[in-house]
């Protein structure tokens, strides 16, 4: 008889996080093609931005001072020496006593320091008519507020939001140094299993699940993914499919034959695409307690339950951090996590980490999680669900009201 030597969720993390580094050498590529992946340089700007000073509204440009106390029925007179155009040079310097008409956006000339909107003038001829008084600096971007020259604008690490991709092109940059999107290798095992197209079901059958909950998570996470179908319970077929897709691949995730039934040939085909070998057999965790972990060469490969919701709550606890890995992603500064109150007891035992899923709901007195109930063999509990509640191993379970942070899937 096999048993599981399980480990704690913190013991499989920290190996992990020792165990695996990114995979592939850094690339430049394009802005265009980066979104979504993570940076592998310091990008320091060596312009400011914006290289002149603009203006935020349309109006005139003005010495602050010569408005102070104006009012509707006091206004303050200047003459209109200019107006500035869009996208040109301000190339006549503005004196005390004087205005010139400036669009938004547009350069503010030397001398002067603020810019009153054109709701709050008049215009006589030549002559201004101001009935507001504003103060240094109002309605003006100064040169180098959004980026300094010299400024550390990104650090290497960081995961490439469009917000990102902005500032890269505002300092000139057309293309950053990043981390490869790793290629993430999917496999579904079962004699059961049949592809999604299958129409009618014999006895028996289940259409596969997992490649595709996994493959789009994979992709949530950035990587590509190559699906390499469904295969038998036969350990020959088994073995030569994994190895085939281990060579092309930087992850490869194994989905069912994770237990100790029989039948259940993944430690073994795991054993056999290289040392070290499996590092993991089994976490003290519910669901998710078969997941296997292992290491050929320098490559991840991972056995994830076959039931549906725990091979998803697998991933998202262990597959996301390798991920994570492979991409040379900086630990999270923040805290992602919403807090709720719990909305029902929920027992747990010691030593086991839980994961329940959780509906979250907007009540007069706050944001209550309310537990969704039912086996992990279930997917539909998971589009029901909003995230996964952590319950630690050292708790006998939560009270209802009690708080906690609720882990949100991706959408
Ligand atoms: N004696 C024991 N039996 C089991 C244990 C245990 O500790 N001792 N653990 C149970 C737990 S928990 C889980 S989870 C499962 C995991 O088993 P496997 O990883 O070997 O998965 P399978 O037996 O292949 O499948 C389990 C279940 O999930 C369905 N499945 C599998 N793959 C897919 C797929 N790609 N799409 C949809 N559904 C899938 C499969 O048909 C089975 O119903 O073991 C328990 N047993
Ligand atoms: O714990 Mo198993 O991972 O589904 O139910």
């Amino acid at each position: 008889m096999k048993f599981f030597h399980v480990k704690t969720v913190s013991e499989t993390l920290r190996i992990i996080n020792e165990q695996f580094q990114p995979c592939r050498p850094p690339v430049e590529l394009p802005l265009i093609e980066v979104c979504g992946m993570v940076l592998a340089e310091d990008v320091i700007s060596d312009e400011q931005v914006p290289h002149f000073s603009r203006s935020t509204v349309d109006g005139f440009a003005v010495c602050a001072k010569d408005t102070f106390g104006a009012s509707d029925s006091l206004p303050a007179f200047l003459d209109i020496t200019g107006r500035i155009e869009m996208g040109m040079a301000a190339d006549t310097a503005l004196h005390e006593g004087q205005a010139q008409a400036i669009p938004t956006g547009g350069m503010i000339p030397a001398g002067a320091d603020s810019v009153v909107m054109i709701e709050h003038v008049e215009e006589v001829g030549e002559m201004l008519n101001v009935f507001r008084q504003v103060a240094p600096g109002e309605n003006i971007v100064r040169a180098g507020d959004d980026v300094e020259r010299g400024e550390l604008v990104m650090a290497c690490g960081h995961r490439l939001r469009p917000q990102d991709l902005g500032v890269l092109s505002a300092i000139g940059r057309t293309s950053v140094r990043v981390h490869p999107r790793p290629i993430v290798g999917i496999l579904s095992t079962g004699d059961e299993i049949v592809p999604s197209e299958k129409k009618e079901l014999a006895p028996g059958e289940v259409r596969d699940i997992n490649s595709v909950t996994i493959g789009a998570a994979a992709r949530q996470c950035g990587a590509t993914v190559l699906y390499g179908g469904i295969v038998k319970d036969d350990y020959d077929t088994f073995a030569k499919r994994a190895s085939e897709l281990f060579h092309k691949v930087d992850f490869l995730i194994l989905s069912g034959g994770s237990s100790v039934g029989t039948r259940d040939y993944t430690v073994q085909v795991m054993q056999s695409l290289g040392d070290p070998g499996v590092l993991v057999h089994g976490v003290a965790t519910k669901p998710g307690k078969p997941t296997i972990l292992s290491k050929a060469g320098e490559k991840p490969v991972m056995g994830l339950p076959g039931h549906p919701v725990s091979a998803m709550i697998m991933f998202q606890l262990f597959a996301v951090p390798i991920l994570e890995r492979l991409q040379g992603l900086r630990p999270a500064q923040t805290d992602l996590r919403l807090s709720a109150k719990i909305a029902r007891n929920v027992p747990s035992a010691v030593g086991r980490t839980d994961y329940i899923r959780v509906k979250l709901e907007e009540r007069e007195d706050g944001l209550w999680a309310v537990p969704v109930f039912g086996k992990s063999g279930l997917i539909s509990t998971l589009v029901e669900s909003e995230g996964i509640v952590e319950i630690a191993a050292n708790k006998e379970g939560i009270v209802e009201g009690e708080s906690v942070k609720v882990h949100l899937f991706k959408s």
